[in-house]
């Protein structure tokens, strides 16, 4: 991805010592995880020392007042690429959440503050809201990707994580038909009804009609995700001379906000930030 490594755990907790400074709320963390970790079943998902728990540890000891998202989902362990378990070409539903609730658990107890679960699994975020009270933790928040489309913007950030190469498939039997928008409401009222604190429509630009239909009707606190290849198409536009990348940051970004979002996800976050620091966006 053109401006977004992949870094180590020290470099991590630096970017949150940064990121705090900025005044940026909260950091979304994604693995990539060593090839020779992954595997069928995604077990080092369930490992309380893989990356993220201890990048979570690291980061809330130096700089506790940041927020920290983690992901839940099977993708970063599985040699397969899918989010959930696999047998025989198809996803076992029920089987991935009893895994996922664990994950969810492991990474609350390495204090993250926000459980996301991006795997579209049905029934996962009752099952994970149930796990986490049981397991003491009823503070948590839980922010639901509840309507994420099969998209091929996801293209630089699996490229990134190191899924690309090894999907096998696409991920339309989970994720959602974007030909669809009605199905978006319904898995989100569903998650909802399961205990979810807030959603997220994911990709964002080309999805804010779908942003402005679940604000207006469920009226929660709503997210949407700037993936990697809207990133990606701007920073490259910039690149090539073809448009003023920071208007065309800023631009996207207002438009979010113009749909509805209460938040964005946004790998321009930082530079965004900065500007906000100065005063003055346009
Ligand atoms: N679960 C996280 C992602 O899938 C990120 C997608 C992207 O940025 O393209």
């Amino acid at each position: 991805m053109p401006g977004v490594d992949r870094i180590s755990l020290d470099q991590a907790v630096r970017e949150a010592e940064r990121a705090a400074a900025l005044d940026i709320p909260c950091l979304a963390l994604f693995p990539y995880t060593d090839p020779a970790l992954r595997d069928e079943n995604g077990t080092e998902a369930l490992n309380p020392d893989n990356l993220v728990c201890r990048t979570v540890r690291a980061i809330k000891k130096a700089v506790p007042n940041i927020g920290l998202l983690c992901d839940v989902a099977l993708d970063p362990y599985t040699s397969h690429g899918h989010d959930g378990l696999l047998r025989d070409g198809q996803i076992l539903n029920d089987e991935t959440v009893a895994v996922l609730t664990q994950q969810s658990v492991l990474q609350v107890e390495a204090g993250c503050d926000i459980i996301a679960p991006s795997d579209m699994m049905d029934g996962r975020i009752g099952a994970i809201r149930q796990a986490l009270d049981d397991a003491g933790h009823t503070g948590i928040q839980i922010m639901a990707y509840a309507a994420k489309y099969a998209s091929v913007f996801y293209g630089p950030f699996r490229d990134a994580v190191g899924s690309s190469a090894t999907l096998t498939g696409d991920k339309r039997t989970y994720q959602m038909d974007f030909c669809n928008t009605d199905e978006a409401l319904r898995e989100v009222e569903l998650d909802l009804e399961e205990g979810a604190d807030m959603v997220m429509v994911k990709p964002g630009l080309p999805y804010l009609d779908i942003v402005r239909r679940i604000k207006d009707t469920f009226a929660v606190p709503t997210f949407a995700y700037q993936v990697s290849g809207e990133y990606a198409m701007i920073h490259a536009a910039a690149g090539n001379g073809w448009l003023d990348g920071e208007k065309a940051m800023l631009e996207s970004l207002m438009a979010f906000k113009r749909a509805g979002a209460d938040g964005i996800l946004t790998y321009f976050a930082p530079r965004v930030a900065e500007k906000l620091r100065q005063g003055r966006l346009f």
